[in-house]
């Protein structure tokens, strides 16, 4: 077989990561479908607006996605004695310039992720569509939940911008309710889904993880919350659902949290891609 690649976002580590990430970000015809030249011109001046603010999360944690991606990779090259690489859409080595079957590591598919790589190259199908997948989820709030039987399941998605949505006929919101449903059925317990990191002025999908949290702390005290975009963890998980998420939770009075860690490179989650590919 030729080698496989896992493709993730891309990584912001350090400080001078950060105009190459966004600005390769926003000027993406799947994140802002604009004709160029404006797209680079629009593309420019968000960089601008939003360098410091992820400046500040940076000064936080350096994100682990990059480091992660790699162990990735390793381990499922030694699990299928296979050569296994990895790249990124928006920081280096871009996966453009890798060649093999790519493996998205996003699970769920998006014009703006998946539709993306599948454009340019030969794409395994989206992770969520495998049993084995939804089995992950399953025994990681099995165990979650086992010394809480009660707490409240919230699976928060990175959210993406309505409009852009609609234009694309994205089925992101669709594939996570159903989702979201078949879980709930399988585990005989309500599951909730919110969406989580907008930014800017423009509407994003609803509800938001923030209150969302707010509103179940009226009906549960304690929490269980699963990033459920992602494979890896990032900025978005430890900074966003550890640091702010959690300290909103607290303030509205839930006695437990919990955040379930991306699958990263457990042993689980490895067999399960070694099985897909
Ligand atoms: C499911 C995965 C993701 C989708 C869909 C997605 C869409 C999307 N993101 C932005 C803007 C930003 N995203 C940023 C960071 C970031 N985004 C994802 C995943 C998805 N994004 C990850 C995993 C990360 C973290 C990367 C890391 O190395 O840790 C950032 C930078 C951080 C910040 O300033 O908040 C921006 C900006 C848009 C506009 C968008 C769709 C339109
Ligand atoms: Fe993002």
């Amino acid at each position: 077989m030729k080698q496989a690649v896992l493709v993730n976002l891309g990584g912001i580590e350090k400080p001078t990561d950060i105009p190459v990430f966004l600005f390769s970000m926003f000027n993406d015809k799947h994140i802002m479908p604009l004709k160029q030249p404006f797209r680079a011109m629009v593309a420019f001046i968000i960089t601008l607006l939003r360098a410091k603010k992820t400046y500040n999360i940076l000064k936080l944690s350096p994100s682990p996605l990059v480091r992660i991606t790699k162990r990735q990779a390793e381990k499922l090259s030694i699990k299928t004695n296979k050569h296994i690489t990895y790249g990124f859409s928006y920081s280096k080595p871009y996966f453009n310039d890798c060649e093999g079957t790519f493996i998205v590591m996003q699970n769920f598919y998006s014009h703006t992720t998946h539709g993306k790589v599948l454009e340019l190259k030969r794409t395994k199908p989206p992770l969520c569509i495998h049993k084995g997948f939804f089995e992950l989820f399953e025994s990681r709030i099995n165990n979650a939940l086992k010394n809480h039987p009660n707490a409240a399941i919230l699976l928060s998605a990175h959210s993406l911008p309505l409009k852009l949505l609609k234009k694309t006929n994205d089925p992101y919101r669709n594939d996570l309710e159903v989702f979201r449903l078949a879980l709930s059925r399988i585990l005989k317990k309500p599951i909730y889904l919110s969406f989580q990191s907008r930014l800017g002025p423009i509407e994003w999908l609803k509800p938001e993880t923030e209150k969302e949290i707010k509103r179940l702390s009226k009906h549960y005290t304690e929490l269980i919350i699963l990033p459920v975009s992602f494979t890896t963890d990032n900025t978005e998980t430890i900074v966003e659902i550890d640091r702010a998420y959690t300290k909103i939770a607290k303030d509205c009075g839930f006695r437990w949290i919990k955040r379930v860690n991306c699958f990263n490179d457990d042993g689980d989650f490895i067999e399960f891609l070694a099985s897909i590919l």
